[in-house]
């Protein structure tokens, strides 16, 4: 579990090059509909500078992360938060495991999604965050806490000496965990927003992620969900 940003996944490289890859994916495709959107109203001239705008951007801001980060400090304050809350949520991943594991409760609840992304969208106005941005990012939270929770139950089936021990309860103690750290995911998305829109936030926020994987010693399913989890960050 050391090492994590030299995780090497067969045929794709390390975890870190595997979330620059995906976050940069990521950055081309909004470079994409914010220039489609443009297109729709400003002339073909302005079009093209915006599209060159993007592409310089990409091509060269990306690699610029460290350097960035000292002239602009929010560069490593934001994504460092996001990364760190982000990681935390997903630990909380293997509780929520433990408290569904052999009761027949699903792992997938879309009930209790739409709870998460309705209280989302009413806390990102009062963190002064784009409701679509926010739940765009709970969204992948969510999608990364489930990969999480289905790697662990295959898990436990296969090998029963790893199962939990305790079974915590998921209403009670396990969902008001999670509601507590929504608050503080918007806040750092608040402290990351300035970054957003720098070529260098994807190169931070790769850095922040494999780095926050190390230090809570995450496994590659662990670290392959946080990369998930990131996704529409920057
Ligand atoms: C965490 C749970 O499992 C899933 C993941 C969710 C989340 O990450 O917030 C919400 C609902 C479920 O689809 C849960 O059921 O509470």
């Amino acid at each position: 579990m050391q090492g994590v940003s030299r995780l090497v996944v067969p045929g794709r490289g390390t975890a870190r090059q595997i979330l620059v890859r995906r976050l940069l994916v990521r950055r081309r495709q909004r470079c994409r509909v914010r220039h489609r959107a443009r297109s729709a109203v400003v002339k073909s001239g302005a079009r093209v500078v915006a599209a060159a705008v993007c592409a310089a951007a990409l091509a060269f801001g990306t690699p610029a992360g460290p350097t960035a980060a000292v002239e602009h400090p929010h560069l490593a304050t934001g994504p460092d938060l996001v990364a760190d809350v982000s990681a935390e949520r997903l630990a909380l991943a293997d509780v929520v495991a433990a408290a569904k594991y052999g009761t027949g409760k699903p792992i997938d609840d879309p009930v209790r999604e739409r709870a998460v992304l309705e209280d989302v969208a009413k806390q990102s106005a009062e963190h002064g965050l784009g409701a679509r941005w926010a739940e765009a990012v709970f969204r992948d939270q969510m999608a990364a806490g489930k990969r999480v929770q289905r790697g662990l139950h295959a898990r436990w089936a296969a090998h029963p000496a790893e199962r939990p021990t305790e079974q915590p309860d998921l209403a009670i103690q396990v969902r008001p965990a999670l509601d507590r750290l929504t608050s503080r995911l918007l806040n750092a998305l608040a402290a990351a927003a300035p970054a957003r829109d720098h070529p260098s936030c994807a190169a931070q926020l790769a850095t922040r992620g494999t780095r926050a994987a190390r230090e809570r010693h995450f496994d590659s399913l662990h670290t392959g969900a946080l990369l998930r989890a990131l996704t529409s960050v920057c």
